[in-house]
């Protein structure tokens, strides 16, 4: 069985829309909402975790129980998040079924991801422990410092961006989660945290559709590619 958790709880600041951005609306349902229903195309998938503001709780769970009245998602639940993704997330892993082999955590704000990217990455999480959804780099990246000087370029080839679905087997990332908080380690994905304990993360190929919606910017986009048809 595998549970997803998805973190849902952030502010949207960088969406500047005065609320939280998951809660816009996507192609006429909520982003949260969309994003769940890629997750009910996938028969692996046993349950989902939602991450929510402690101050939105209520509000998520009657928008999930109306959007499963116009068509069937899998089991779910609603938990309060906290300050950070990580912290949300660990509240999410608190919450898993013990029966779960693998947990995936996806950002509720990629409502994009397809199906077959989803199963890729637990058959790979299965096959390997860890496994990541991401792109090859498009751009030249730098490391720059805080003068804002440039340091270095790193090779290109080497570099992909990451996206989400990360899958792991349960017991990897509950530990990984446990070592983190002891270490006071604040990671920007959960991969991070597996990769501190040594243990192998393996990269699957996702698509560039799979944006995060972030900035205005990124809902103009997701709009337009909701009615692109896929490559
Ligand atoms: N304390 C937090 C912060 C973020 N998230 C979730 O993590 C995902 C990725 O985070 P991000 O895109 O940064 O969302 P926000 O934190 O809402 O955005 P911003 O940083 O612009 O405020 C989002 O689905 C967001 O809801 C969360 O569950 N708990
Ligand atoms: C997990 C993530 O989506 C991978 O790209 C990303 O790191 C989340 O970062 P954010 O700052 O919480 O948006």
């Amino acid at each position: 069985m595998v549970s997803v958790i998805f973190p849902a709880a952030g502010q949207g600041r960088r969406m500047r829309a005065g609320c939280n951005k998951v809660l816009l609306t996507l192609g006429g349902e909520p982003i949260l909402v969309r994003t769940l229903r890629q997750f009910a195309r996938v028969p692996a998938v046993g349950e989902c975790i939602v991450v929510a503001g402690a101050q939105e709780t209520a509000e998520v769970e009657a928008m999930l129980a109306a959007a499963e009245r116009r068509a069937p998602l899998p089991p779910w639940r609603v938990v309060a998040g906290g300050a950070e993704r990580q912290y949300s997330v660990a509240n999410g892993l608190a919450a898993c079924s013990k029966a779960a082999e693998v947990v995936l955590v996806h950002d509720a704000a990629r409502p994009l991801i397809r199906p077959a990217v989803i199963e890729a990455v637990i058959e790979a999480a299965r096959a390997h422990g860890g496994a990541i959804a991401a792109v090859p780099e498009k751009n030249t990246v730098k490391v720059v410092d805080a003068a804002g000087v440039v340091v270095s370029t790193p090779a290109r080839s080497t570099l992909w961006a990451v996206q989400t679905p990360q899958g792991f087997r349960r017991e990897i990332l509950c530990a990984a989660y446990a070592q983190a908080a002891a270490d006071g380690f604040l990671g920007t994905d959960d991969a991070s945290l597996v990769e501190r304990l040594g243990r192998p993360v393996h990269v699957v190929m996702s698509d560039y559709r799979n944006l995060k919606v972030t900035t205005p910017e990124d809902l103009v986009m997701a709009e337009a590619l909701l009615q692109a048809p896929e490559a």
